[in-house]
């Protein structure tokens, strides 16, 4: 029997919904909302105003205790008063336009420069200015199956150790971080870390391809943005507004990668990226705060633990976890560094808006929803149309019981602002 007899006595249903705080996990047990039972729903305007409100701590009825003691905080946030103060490249308020590779007596003689070709000399694009908490280390076109592309950005930051990634759509959003220029670094440097202009056209002949050669690195071309050859690159479908669509988004292996309906993260990321391609602009963040944070492996405990019958939070935080542990520093300074101020921000999440606002120039002008497909299917009686089996993905819906649940704890316990089909 492969039954854990410990947890033969956990109640089959989590208890009552309320309103959680975020990080919310001193104190906490599994009844603990049982005896706190005034209602906290998602007409709550600020989640910090209510932190304090959680702390009965009853454990004398309580067999799965959460230890306060052992309780996770979040990490301070951090900002690095100078990141190297040793560097003093010029700052760019436009980027700086990379002039057409050519391959002249001096680019071969640049390139072919040991100190250019050693593998171990690297232009991290570590920012010069103060307060810096994310840069830019490289950018790729990225071609999608439609035609269209978007740039792939990594980050480094002070955070953590994460790479953090922005996929920009639309030749206009550059990093300024990127396209700062490096101390000593050469047009090729520019070119293999992406701080360039309009588009590479590949030029290396095909005897090269086995090795490379001096010559053959200094062979890519970057056309500037007025070039003719951009007519080549796909347009925008539309115009976007003055300020972009932005989603910050949370890594969800399981949803995105997984084919799990147990969430709809990866319909969402898919769902931001059409909606930027027919805009022609706009920014995906992507951080990597797995599982609200808590990584993949607990994420998967507290699945376990959802089986069980605990709601998301609950098994969040029978795990000492925070209902949920993201910050979103990180996301603030890659959206300072791709110049994005006023943003246009896909989201039902409040506490997201509140957190990407907080201490920053970042406003959100207008919050874009993000209804789950299934729902919106089922409020226009059109989910019989999605023929699929339970759980399954396809035509992009992710449907099901398990996904209802989970977006129903987002509503009834995270304030997240969607509505609940009638049916449901
Ligand atoms: N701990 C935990 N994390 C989950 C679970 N399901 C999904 N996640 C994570 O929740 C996060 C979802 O983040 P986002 O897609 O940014 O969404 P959100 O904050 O809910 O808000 P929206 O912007 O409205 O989508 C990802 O990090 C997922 O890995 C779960 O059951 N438990």
């Amino acid at each position: 029997m492969a039954c854990d007899i410990s947890m033969n006595e956990a109640p089959a249903v989590a208890p009552s919904a309320g309103y959680i705080p975020r990080n919310a996990i001193d104190h906490m047990s599994p009844f603990f909302f049982k005896s706190h039972s005034h209602s906290h729903g998602h007409a709550h305007h600020h989640s910090h105003s209510h932190r304090h409100h959680h702390t009965n701590h009853n454990s004398s009825q309580d067999a799965h205790s959460v230890n306060p003691t052992t309780s996770l905080q979040n990490p301070t946030p951090r900002r690095l008063s100078a990141v190297d103060s040793s560097l003093s490249a010029p700052t760019y308020n436009t980027p700086p336009a990379t002039p057409p590779l050519k391959v002249t007596s001096q680019t071969i003689a640049a390139a072919s420069s040991p100190a250019v070709l050693s593998p171990t000399k690297k232009h991290t694009g570590k920012p010069v200015e103060k307060d810096s908490v994310a840069w830019c280390t490289a950018r790729a076109r990225i071609p999608t199956p439609d035609g269209s592309e978007y740039f792939l950005h990594i980050y480094e930051n002070t955070m953590d150790k994460k790479e953090h990634l922005a996929f920009v759509f639309g030749d206009q959003i550059r990093s300024k971080s990127l396209d700062r220029v490096q101390p000593n670094e050469t047009e090729t440097d520019r070119v293999k870390r992406g701080a360039y202009t309009g588009r590479l056209v590949s030029s290396v002949q095909n005897e090269n391809q086995t090795s490379m050669t001096d010559t053959t690195i200094a062979t890519p071309v970057a056309i500037n943005s007025e070039d003719s050859v951009m007519e080549d690159t796909p347009k925008a479908a539309g115009t976007a507004a003055s300020a972009p669509l932005v989603r910050i988004h949370s890594e969800c292996f399981t949803g995105e990668i997984g084919h799990s309906a147990r969430c709809d993260c990866g319909e969402q990321l898919d769902e931001a990226i059409r909606l930027m391609k027919a805009e022609g602009a706009g920014v995906v963040v992507y951080l990597r705060q797995e599982g609200r944070g808590i990584g993949l492996g607990e994420k998967l405990k507290a699945y376990n633990l959802q089986d069980l019958g605990y709601d998301t939070v609950m098994a969040n935080l029978l795990l000492n976890h925070g209902a949920d542990e993201r910050t979103y520093e990180v996301a603030q300074a890659i959206l300072e560094d791709l110049g994005q101020n006023q943003i246009r921000l896909l989201t039902n999440n409040p506490d997201k808006i509140e957190q990407v606002e907080k201490n920053s120039e970042i406003k959100v002008v207008e919050r874009v929803p993000m209804m789950p497909k299934s729902w919106e299917a089922l409020e226009q009686g059109r989910l019989d149309e999605f023929e699929v089996k339970e759980g399954a993905v396809e035509n992009k819906i992710v449907k099901g019981k398990e996904l209802d649940r989970y977006l129903k704890v987002k509503v009834e316990r995270m304030r997240h602002l969607i509505s609940v089909p009638t049916s449901l």
